[in-house]
């Protein structure tokens, strides 16, 4: 089975927790969109939910798909959030933001009673780090920022390679938000939590793609079936 179809079974076994009259955070990238695809199915069936996009791209999708969007200024919180991710560890840690939508996906996880994270199997890592870590960060003041990030590596026991985002055309990758991304070669984070309220606190960094006690559950699809993985602690620890 391809990697496309692993990612398509994660997001129907999602799509398995959805009821009727939720509200919903629709995350973005290849694996969120399968769920938005799916959702748009059961949509045109009948079944009725509303959705908040986490990026500009799942906008179009859900638009695309008939799913019924609103925002986080018209309703005052969402049952679930479904969104992919780069890595997931035991704790359900993440790392999330290859596609460059982490301040919106962790705007919209954050106001979740739930969220479920959809992956196949291969995003699932002992320890965070093997992606490169996205830091949102703002355009002004780059270098004191970078300066900054990397005495929190320091501090936090971790250092790599830093380098701005770029798109495939060359030009700097500008996020929905209208910020930069600054992608952290880590190789492993042995303190996802430390490093992440490290890096929270610096001027000029405007999210970090750490996702720290956010996930609900993870649904890992791999060859071998469909792994449902709890998350031990209660939301937000
Ligand atoms: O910014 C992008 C998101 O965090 C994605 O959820 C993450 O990159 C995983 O994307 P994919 O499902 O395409 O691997």
């Amino acid at each position: 089975m391809d990697m496309d179809q692993l990612k398509r079974q994660a997001a129907a076994r999602a799509l398995e927790e959805v009821r009727d009259g939720m509200q919903l955070g629709l995350g973005t990238g290849s694996t969120a969109k399968h769920f938005v695809e799916l959702l748009g199915a059961r949509v045109a069936a009948g079944l009725n939910v509303i959705g908040v996009p986490t990026s500009e791209a799942t906008r179009a999708d859900a638009e695309r798909c008939g799913v019924p969007l609103t925002t986080l200024d018209e309703i005052d919180h969402l049952d679930i959030t479904v969104d992919g991710a780069d890595e997931i560890d035991p704790d359900l840690n993440l790392i999330k933001g290859g596609g460059g939508a982490l301040l919106r996906e962790k705007i919209v996880a954050a106001a979740s009673d739930r969220m479920i994270v959809i992956a196949d199997d291969t995003k699932w890592v002992p320890t965070l780090g093997r992606f490169p870590l996205p830091i949102e960060v703002i355009p002004f003041g780059l270098g004191a920022t970078r300066r900054a990030i990397e005495k929190a590596f320091a501090q936090c026991g971790v250092s790599g390679q830093m380098a701005v985002r770029r798109a495939k055309d060359g030009h700097v990758f500008v996020t929905d938000g209208g910020h930069w991304i600054l992608d952290a070669q880590l190789g492993r984070i042995a303190d996802p939590a430390g490093l992440a309220k490290a890096l929270s606190v610096i001027p000029g960094v405007v999210e970090h793609g750490l996702f720290i006690g956010l996930a609900s559950s993870a649904v890992l699809a791999g060859g071998e079936g469909i792994r449902v993985i709890e998350r031990r602690k209660p939301k937000g620890d």
